[in-house]
């Protein structure tokens, strides 16, 4: 699917079927959350530029590769965006951080955007969105809106499970924005759920159901 890049790591891939399990307890199910964000933050950040710095081992001078640019903002859709955040940080704990608070609907599946916190220069970074659920698409969607609204423009969106429906209406609003996934599911039932799915991963992070 264009534009779309499914992270098919066989750690990621096992650790992914163990969350699905309906059988999996919270803690379990945070822990390998955490552990799963690190591995997808290895794949969405794989293609960074890199620049050569002169340094000094204890033995001699050499040119080292180092990352480009200004730091990475990895924008966290809450509540559950924020079981991907941490293990991301884990790996770049120099990132800044932007928290976009978006809860959708139960009956009308519509987002209802509740906070907004972003660095002021995000024009010039790399963001990069978690969220673990691409259902409809419709908090996505929204939360890259504002992030647009802002002047941010160089976009990726990562996510653990997305559903064929919330990909094409993802793609359709927002072009310019890849999507990185652990895995396209089948569809969406009547009430807006990823099937097979998971369930609703805010609830299973924390033990609110
Ligand atoms: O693609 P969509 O159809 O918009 O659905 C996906 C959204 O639903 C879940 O959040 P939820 O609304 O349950 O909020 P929470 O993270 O606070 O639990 C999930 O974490 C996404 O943000
Ligand atoms: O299946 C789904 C759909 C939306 N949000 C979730 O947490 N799970
Ligand atoms: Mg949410």
């Amino acid at each position: 699917m264009d534009g779309v890049t499914v992270i098919d790591h066989p750690l990621v891939q096992h650790k992914l079927t163990i969350m699905r399990r309906k059988e999996t307890s919270t803690g379990s199910f945070r822990r390998l959350l955490r552990e799963i964000s690190t591995l997808l933050c290895y794949e969405v950040t794989r293609d960074l530029e890199l620049t050569m710095e002169t340094i000094e081992t204890p033995l001699q001078t050499m040119e080292s590769p180092i990352l480009e640019g200004k730091k990475l903002v990895f924008a966290s859709i809450l509540r559950a965006g924020n079981g991907l955040l941490e293990g991301m940080l884990d790996l770049v704990p120099s990132a800044r951080v932007s928290h976009i608070g978006v809860y959708r609907d139960h009956e009308t599946l519509q987002p209802v955007e509740y906070y907004f916190k972003a660095p002021e220069d995000i024009s010039e970074r790399l963001i990069i969105v978690v969220d673990p659920m691409l259902a409809t698409g419709n908090s996505s969607i929204a939360a890259i809106d504002k992030l647009k609204e802002r002047g941010a423009h160089n976009i990726r969106f990562l996510c653990l499970l997305a559903a064929p429906e919330g990909i094409k209406n993802f793609r359709d609003a927002h072009p310019d924005v890849p999507v990185f996934t652990a895995s396209i599911d089948s569809h969406l039932n009547e009430k807006g759920y990823i099937m097979p799915g998971l369930g609703d991963a805010g609830d299973r992070m924390y033990g609110t159901k």
